[in-house]
């Protein structure tokens, strides 16, 4: 049985349950207000990936502390508001290779959606080999709203879950589907009333791996996932670079801006 050695209580974002009994780890993403991505809860996240594959954790799941309300806000908005281009370059590249990493581990993931996932919150569920939804939260690619063109190796997770056709539609009408309207379209696997039920189907899901020889379900995994490590691969120098100068836009600085603003009014500050 896998044996913990990483001091997971150093991490600021997220409280790892560690289970000794079946190897399973429980992320609980703990950035308040919202689970918003900023460079360091990033930084972490990469970070604790690379802790949990050298313990040999036999299965991860993520769930967020912020039940019913949301799962992640996606990026932080406030952050990439006129960022240097120093922390631009920063920011993009952690996003990329902290998907990248959590869409080839070694053990099979989960996200328990226990909440709303716009946008950049949909990446880690998008990353996860399986998807657990509560009722009432909306989920989706809904970046071209926002004037943002997807990463390609975002789009190609979203064609990897729900199909090209379904991918199609979803990215180029910037939904945001209901937990109903995703069970349909594969966006989810599975829905669970409550959060107990939902990471209950979770550990069913990771036993279930169990039963198959660890290294050859890692090389089925990186076969079957290899259209999405591809495009993570590609051309990265100008694909980074192309995310950069969209981030630095005006016209996505100005998006960002009315966002925030939205946000701020809707909270009468
Ligand atoms: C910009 C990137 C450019 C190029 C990128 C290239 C490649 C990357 C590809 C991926 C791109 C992803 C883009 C994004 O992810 S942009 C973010 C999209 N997210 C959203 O639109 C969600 C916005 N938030 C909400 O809809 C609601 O807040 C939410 C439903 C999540 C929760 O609602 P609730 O009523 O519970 O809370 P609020 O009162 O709205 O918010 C509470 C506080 O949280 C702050 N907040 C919310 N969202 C964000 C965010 N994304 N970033 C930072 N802060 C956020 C909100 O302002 C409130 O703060 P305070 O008023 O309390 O200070």
């Amino acid at each position: 049985m896998p044996y913990v050695c990483a001091d997971y209580s150093k991490y600021k974002f997220v409280n790892v349950c560690w289970n000794s009994e079946n190897g399973i780890a429980t992320v609980t993403l703990k950035r308040p207000p919202v689970n918003s991505l900023t460079a360091e809860f990033l930084r972490e996240l990469s970070s604790l990936l690379l802790d949990l594959e050298k313990d040999e954790t036999q299965g991860l799941i993520f769930t967020s502390e912020f039940d019913e309300k949301v799962f992640s806000a996606g990026l932080d908005f406030k952050e990439l508001y006129r960022p240097s281009i120093d922390h631009a370059k920063e920011f993009m590249s952690l996003l990329h290779s902290f998907s990248f990493r959590l869409s080839c581990t070694a053990y099979p993931t989960v996200a328990v959606i226990n909440g709303h996932a716009p946008a950049g919150g949909c990446i880690i569920p998008l990353c996860c080999e399986y998807r657990i939804g509560l009722n009432n939260f909306n989920i989706g690619l809904n970046e071209l709203k926002f004037g943002i063109l997807l990463p390609d190796w975002l789009s190609s997770l979203m064609i990897h879950t729900i199909g090209s056709r379904n991918a199609e539609q979803a990215i180029l009408s910037g939904t945001l589907f209901s937990s109903e309207h995703a069970l349909r379209i594969g966006l989810v696997d599975e829905i669970a009333p409550t959060k107990e039920v939902a990471l209950e189907k979770a550990t069913a899901f990771l036993n279930k791996a169990k039963i198959v020889n660890r290294s050859l379900r890692l090389d089925a995994k990186l076969h079957l996932r290899r259209p999405i490590l591809q495009e993570f691969q590609k051309d990265i120098e100008n694909e980074l670079a192309k995310n950069v100068s969209l981030l630095m836009s005006d016209k996505v600085q100005q998006s960002l801006d009315a966002h925030i603003k939205i946000l701020k009014e809707k909270r009468g500050n």
